[in-house]
């Protein structure tokens, strides 16, 4: 038995996946010990190869599930932050920001509880978070109201948490929480990305919008967590299917290799959900956007004609698309926002993984992988398309065919 001192590697300083693959490669006479904080996993190169595969089963199951948890604790409890100002939404809870998209107290609120929530929970290493909302417009005078009104949903949704101390925080640590949020991202590393709310035209009008929180290490998206307060548990988008089943609000929760799971928001233990398994594009449905100036509805429309799709668009706000896709709702998600428009990696990160871990694909019009590795922005060709394995061919040359007869009108003009 090989026996020797091996000096451990902090989970912080190396992705796991690269790690563990690593330890298969190696043929060296060496002990590796692998610190995932809670994981001590110790394997001896004389030890067999089973011995090797259930190590690196063990290990890969583990990988990011303490992560995983506290992304989904944080996400639920600026869930129930932004279901509060829902419910309560006056008009001096919208603002409009510099590009004068809306932005709620419930948008700050949310990037605040989940930055602190993620900064108390994993004490360890460094912190970075790439999120959507920053502190600048909070700051003016004329947010003062405001921002104590932020201040008051902070502390009251972290008090609602029995593991909390009840100090509250002041306005300086709410405003330092948001601004947490303003990493580059990029290809080193672990960044998490945050989408406080994602979709708050559908928030502020009441409808479908999503807390969407992803966690990217090397590049690569390894866990995402949609928390969709106003889902319905039953599917949506199947006009002829009653369903008894009224609960509403989803938690969508994805890790690298591990599925994706659906639970009740607020309760319920996590069940598997799948992409649908529709071959032909005649019994498919497809999502897009709610907002016309988000997505060009005429664009999906003539691929879906073109792909024989006989249902109407299901339009709904926000990533609460990716979720509904990956448990089956619809098979098709299509997004072409105009031209200028740049997709940020917030408003995909989750929802891609949600998606790909559930049997799906996502890709650009080309059929390129997204590449959440470039910073705040994806670098993209065209739009974003997501469907099955199946379907994904005879989708992306429909959407080659559409987008080549739009180019071609618009040069005839
Ligand atoms: N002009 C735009 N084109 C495309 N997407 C946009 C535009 N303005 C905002 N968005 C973002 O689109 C996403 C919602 O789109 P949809 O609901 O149509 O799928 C949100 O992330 C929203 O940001 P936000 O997070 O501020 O709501
Ligand atoms: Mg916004
Ligand atoms: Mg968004
Ligand atoms: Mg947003």
């Amino acid at each position: 038995m090989a026996m020797c001192v091996a000096s451990p590697v902090s989970i912080n300083s190396l992705s796991p996946v690269r790690l563990l693959s690593s330890v298969l490669q190696s043929n060296t006479k060496r002990s590796f010990f692998i610190s995932f904080k809670t994981l001590r996993i110790s394997i001896s190169s004389s030890s067999s190869s089973s011995n090797q595969r259930s190590a690196f089963t063990a290990a890969a199951s583990m990988a990011y599930a303490r992560e995983l948890d506290v992304a989904k604790k944080a996400a639920s409890l600026a869930a129930r932050l932004c279901q509060t100002v829902q419910k309560a939404l006056l008009q001096s809870d919208v603002q409009s920001k510099s590009d004068k998209s809306p932005v709620t107290v419930a948008d700050y609120g949310s990037q605040a509880v989940v930055s602190l929530v993620l900064q108390r929970e994993l004490p360890f290493g460094s912190f970075s978070l790439v999120a959507e909302e920053d502190s600048g417009d909070l700051r003016k005078s004329e947010s003062q109201e405001t921002l104590k009104r932020i201040t008051e949903l902070v502390n009251d949704t972290l008090s609602s948490d029995a593991t909390y101390s009840k100090s509250p925080l002041s306005e300086d640590d709410v405003l330092a929480a948001i601004d947490t949020g303003k990493s580059e991202g990029g290809p080193h590393g672990r960044h998490w990305v945050l989408d406080p709310i994602d979709g708050t035209k559908g928030f502020v009008r009441g409808d479908q919008y999503a807390i969407a929180l992803a966690l990217l290490d090397e590049g690569r998206v390894v866990l995402g967590v949609l928390a969709c307060p106003n889902l319905p548990l039953a599917p949506i988008g199947h006009p002829h299917q009653d369903s008894v089943q009224t609960q509403v609000g989803c938690l969508f929760s994805a890790r690298i290799g591990a599925g994706t799971d659906m639970q009740l928001l607020h309760g319920s233990s996590p069940m598997k959900v799948h992409v649908s398994t529709i071959e032909n594009p005649a019994e498919a449905s497809f999502f897009e956007s709610f907002e016309a100036a988000h997505s060009l509805h005429g664009l999906s429309s003539s691929i879906a004609k073109k792909l024989g799709v006989q249902a109407p668009p299901v339009r709904i706000d926000s990533q609460a698309k990716y979720g509904a896709l990956a448990r089956g709702d619809g098979a098709i998600y299509l997004r072409f926002a105009h031209q200028g428009y740049r997709e940020k990696i917030w408003d995909h990160a989750a929802g891609f993984i949600v998606v790909t871990e559930a049997g799906g694909v996502v890709a650009d019009a080309a059929g390129n992988a997204l590449d959440f590795s470039k910073g705040r922005y994806l670098d993209l060709e065209k739009g974003i398309v997501v469907t099955n394995q199946k379907l994904m061919p005879s989708l992306l040359n429909a959407v080659r065919d559409a987008v080549r007869e739009e180019s071609e009108s618009a040069s005839s003009l």
